[in-house]
């Protein structure tokens, strides 16, 4: 199958110091990659890197970052911004936290998809309310029309997501996306997004710290250190028959495997 993401050789350095060194990895349609690694290992700055959001100071000093016959960093701002939001999704660990305080729900999902594409608020609208009924979100015309501190944190990160995955994108880059969460509301993200995996075939690229949500949702995983792989493999693979010795070292660090 066509590599749908190929990150070839991927060096990001910020203000001339690398930080991550020769990353290389694919991700086909529809695959869940997790992504692992102690704290400053260079996992977010990986993801930022294709978006575009590295920051002032912040540069893909060497590789390339394929999507679609395009290498990302190249690009020039204005078709950067097109392909990300749109063709790649971004969440992050405060999805919710990143919505508006001053606008309903339903503004910004109108306004963020009207960014992308020719719609009007009815069909956003129509659009939204159906992908909420998919992922069983209850009263799905209240959230619409909610103001986020009118919705529990939980349902501001559901919704958070769901905008995301409103644009339909081939990659959802997903950063801690259920570490803010409490565990039940956690295994209700889990599931949404396995389910709108099923729903677009959207591959997702999934950084998190929590093991067993790698090993609840990932198909593949990547081990990094100091901005390095040090091992990359099926989840079962990882998990079960880890090779390295720093991801035998980081698998033993988790007390116990959940499985959502
Ligand atoms: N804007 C920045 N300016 C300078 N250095 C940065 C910047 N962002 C990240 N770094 C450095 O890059 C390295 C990787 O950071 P990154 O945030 O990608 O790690 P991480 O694995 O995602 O960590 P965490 O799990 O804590 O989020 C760290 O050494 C960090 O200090």
């Amino acid at each position: 199958m066509e590599p749908l993401l190929t990150y070839d050789s991927v060096e990001v350095s910020f203000n001339g110091h690398a930080v991550t060194h020769d990353v290389s990895f694919t991700l086909h349609k529809g695959e869940i990659l997790g992504i692992v690694g102690e704290s400053g290992s260079g996992k977010s700055t990986l993801l930022k890197a294709s978006m575009g959001l590295l920051g002032g100071g912040g540069l893909v000093t060497r590789g390339d970052i394929w999507f679609q016959n395009k290498d990302l960093p190249d690009l020039p701002e204005p078709e950067l911004r097109k392909i990300c939001g749109a063709q790649i999704g971004m969440i992050f660990q405060d999805a919710g936290a990143s919505l508006c305080p001053i606008r309903t729900i339903g503004d910004q999902i109108y306004e963020s998809m009207a960014a992308h594409m020719e719609i009007t608020r009815v069909q956003a609208k129509e659009k939204a309310l159906i992908l909420f009924d998919k992922l069983q979100f209850k009263n799905g015309q209240r959230i619409w029309e909610s103001y986020p501190f009118e919705l529990s944190g939980g349902m501001n990160q559901r919704a958070g997501i769901a905008i995301a995955m409103l644009m339909e994108p081939l990659v959802l880059m997903a950063d801690e996306p259920t570490s803010a969460l409490d565990v039940a509301v956690q295994k209700q993200v889990i599931e949404e997004m396995l389910h709108l995996r099923e729903l677009f075939g959207t591959a997702i690229i999934l950084v998190t710290h929590d093991i067993g949500v790698v090993s609840a949702m990932a198909d593949t995983v990547l081990v990094l250190k100091d901005g390095r792989i040090m091992e990359f493999g099926t989840t079962q693979q990882i998990l079960c028959e880890p090779q390295d010795t720093y991801t035998r070292k980081l698998l033993a660090a988790v007390p116990k495997l959940r499985r959502a």
